[in-house]
């Protein structure tokens, strides 16, 4: 690799931008994305690339030559030098460029290259399409979810599920509207499939993640219920295990059964609110992000211990990323020893200013399950809840089943390639 590159280290500045230019022709070609000329050349800052400046400390860590980077594992192999900002490692000088690589020398005494494209970037193969389509998406960006504050056409499609699982690119359209609602429902599931068949043979994803309450919940009618999803009454909008330091991101409801009277479901985008909040409101919004609230679920006689604290909402840079709301397991009197009087007083208008916003009807989408219905939510955005419910004659039951799962095994559904061919990046090419 290095004795390649020496090959080049005695580079023309001028050949470098002959080549730059016929490569943009044939970028331009294969509709990647760059936009203004391909210039390469060393700046103060950094180098120019592609009408974009890098940071010479960026282009020290992008490097992908095999010792850098490794070839099975696609992990950084060896750490830049520490030092590498004070005193600054700095590009001195670039060598050849192709249409995926640039090779650069830096001051370090490093001989290295970096991507200039996608695949340069990942490798050759399949996933560079979906990730061009959905990387933002299952990075959680908020401009690639579709916020709802009323329940469209789309918000609320029901898929079949024959359909979803009859090829991985189905699955992925599914999972991928999903992620851009925060909800996805489908229906037709058959009657011989549990939640496992469903989520590892069906939409072949995985592992479910275990809570205190397994791996599969069945939510029906207990007496004396050691949570209060297993009673008749209405369940007020929540998102699930807020007494986790980490929620689980994805819930999945299987409903069986439902031959009762009622028991509707209803589900609100708690995004949608939030931005509401943030264009009337942001003072009050400034509250809900920065106070913490202590959640607790201890069920007596259960050895369960469950209390943790989290803002109810949380951003990731300018985006919301997660909101955490389930109103009968907020630890009130624990709020009161923890926070002073006017923190409180503000938190509480806060609160019930974003509550009601959520409690707005017209911004739900309610629908009755039917046994064979299928429902995903986006635990850390849409809230759930369910109406009250009456078990008029004794045949009739309601059995939902229930499972969590993180949301890393959603996207890599989405966006990795299958199991096979090893597929290395293209560096030895360059
Ligand atoms: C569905 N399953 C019964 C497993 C969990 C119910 C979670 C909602 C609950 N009240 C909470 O403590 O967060
Ligand atoms: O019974 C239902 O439909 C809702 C149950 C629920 O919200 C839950 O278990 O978290």
């Amino acid at each position: 690799m290095l004795s390649r590159l020496n090959q080049h280290s005695s580079f023309v500045p001028e050949l470098a931008r002959k080549l730059s230019g016929v490569l943009q022709m044939k970028e331009f070609n294969e509709g990647t994305q760059h936009n203004s000329k391909p210039v390469t050349s060393i700046t103060e800052k950094g180098i120019q690339l592609d009408g974009k400046t890098l940071l010479h400390v960026e282009t020290r860590n992008m490097c992908k030559c095999e010792v850098c980077f490794g070839k099975h594992s696609h992990q950084r192999n060896k750490l830049p030098p520490i030092g590498n900002a004070s005193p600054a490692v700095k590009v001195e000088e670039i060598g050849k460029v192709t249409s995926q690589y640039v090779s650069l020398k830096w001051s370090d005494g490093h001989e290295g290259l970096i991507a200039r494209t996608v695949r340069g970037e990942y490798g050759p193969g399949v996933i560079e399409s979906r990730v061009r389509k959905w990387l933002d998406l299952t990075r959680r960006k908020n401009v690639e979810q579709e916020f709802w504050s009323t329940p469209n056409e789309e918000v609320t499609k029901v898929w079949d599920y024959s359909w979803v699982v009859s090829s991985g690119d189905n699955t992925r359209e599914f999972l991928a509207h999903y992620m851009r609602f925060g909800i996805g429902l489908m229906n037709g599931v058959p009657k011989d499939l549990g939640m496992k068949d469903i989520l590892s043979e069906g939409l072949k994803i995985g592992p479910i993640r275990r809570t205190s309450y397994e791996e599969v919940d069945y939510v029906r009618f207990k007496p004396n219920p050691s949570n209060s999803a297993y009673g008749t009454d209405l369940l007020p909008l929540h998102t699930d295990l807020a007494s986790y330091f980490e929620a689980p991101h994805v819930q999945f409801f299987h409903c069986m059964e439902s031959t009762v009277e009622g028991g509707e479901s209803f589900w609100v985008d708690t995004f949608a609110a939030i931005k509401t909040m943030s264009e009337q409101r942001p003072d009050l919004l400034e509250v809900l992000k920065t106070v913490p609230m202590t959640f607790r679920y201890t069920p007596p006689g259960r050895g369960v211990f469950q209390l943790s604290q989290h803002p109810v909402v949380k951003m990731c840079g300018k985006d919301i990323w997660q909101t955490v709301d389930i109103i009968w397991s907020m630890d009130t009197a624990q709020f009161t020893r923890d926070e002073d009087l006017e923190t409180r007083e503000r938190w509480w208008e806060a609160f019930l200013y974003y509550r009601e916003l959520v409690e707005d009807q017209d911004s739900w989408f309610v629908k009755k399950l039917r046994g064979g219905e299928f429902v995903i939510t986006d635990n850390w955005r849409v809230l759930h809840a369910r109406k009250e419910f009456r078990l008029t004659a004794p045949d009739q039951e309601r059995i939902v089943s229930t499972s969590y799962m993180d949301w890393n095994s959603m996207a890599n559904r989405v966006l990795s390639s299958d199991k096979g061919e090893h597929v290395f990046l293209e560096v030895d090419q360059h």
